[in-house]
């Protein structure tokens, strides 16, 4: 999809979204930008789960999720998350409109490793049709859920989401915002990586816990045409950049 830019929202940085993050999607829209925002909600789902005596078990930054942390997460992304997100965005006076994979099939997913992980799952396919009709006047904010062929609801990690909805929509840019200014290494913000690096990085245990999913989602990201994956903690930060090659 031509000049579409995708931003992935962490649950932790939801409530720390500032005038700038506003302001910057307004100049994308008025440059005549599509801006699809995913959002995750990963604390508060860990926070609902301690609350109703439901164990968390993440493996590799992914939840291994069961029938009711299903249940569970299904209420915190879309009975949450996505309103909190939605009223930021009307507060600021930007028009956007709640989505998630029951809507027209806009998302279809494939089990990840149902024996590892069960109910957790990619994005193998998204509705390009319907979603460029709707980027075309407002702002999507889009839940991290799918729907398998046979219609089960999978949880999807939001990173991997926002990379696999990029790759499969050709988008120019995804930003993955976070709570941390990019990724560390010796307290340093890597300012820039190529794909050959992330394993490397991987290798020596300096990239543990979430910021995995999210690298290896930005490399399958750029490897299928996205131009540049920023990890950052806000938009008008340059934090890490990872593009296919240093003089790109
Ligand atoms: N090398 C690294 N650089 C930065 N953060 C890292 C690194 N290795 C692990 N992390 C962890 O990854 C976290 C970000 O991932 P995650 O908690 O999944 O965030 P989000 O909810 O925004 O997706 C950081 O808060 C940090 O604890
Ligand atoms: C399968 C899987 O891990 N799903 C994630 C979806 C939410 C998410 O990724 O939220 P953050 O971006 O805030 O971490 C989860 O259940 O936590």
């Amino acid at each position: 999809m031509m000049n579409l830019i995708i931003v992935k929202i962490g649950g932790n940085a939801i409530s720390q979204l500032n005038h700038e993050f506003f302001e910057q999607l307004r100049q994308w829209r008025q440059a005549g930008k599509k801006v699809l925002l995913i959002h995750g909600g990963g604390p508060q789902i860990s926070k609902l789960a301690t609350q109703l005596g439901i164990p968390t078990n993440k493996q590799h930054g992914i939840r291994v999720t069961d029938a009711a942390t299903l249940a569970l997460t299904k209420m915190v992304l879309l009975g949450d998350a996505q309103p909190a997100l939605l009223k930021r965005l009307a507060d600021a006076g930007l028009p956007a409109i709640g989505l998630n994979a029951a809507d027209q099939q806009l998302l279809t997913g494939n089990y990840i490793d149902q024996e590892k992980y069960g109910y957790v799952g990619n994005i193998i396919g998204v509705n390009e049709l319907i979603l460029s009709k709707i980027l075309a006047d407002q702002i999507g904010v889009l839940s991290p859920l799918a729907l398998t062929k046979a219609g089960e609801w999978l949880n999807v990690n939001a990173d991997t989401a926002a990379a696999d909805v990029a790759r499969l929509l050709k988008a120019s840019q995804l930003y993955l915002l976070t709570d941390v200014p990019g990724v560390l290494k010796g307290g340093e913000v890597i300012s820039a990586l190529i794909p050959q690096d992330v394993s490397q990085l991987i290798a020596d245990n300096v990239i543990s816990a979430g910021m995995q999913p999210k690298l290896s989602a930005a490399v399958k990201a750029v490897h299928a045409g996205v131009q540049a994956v920023r990890i950052t903690d806000q938009l008008t930060h340059p934090g890490t950049i990872l593009k296919m090659g240093v003089n790109d």
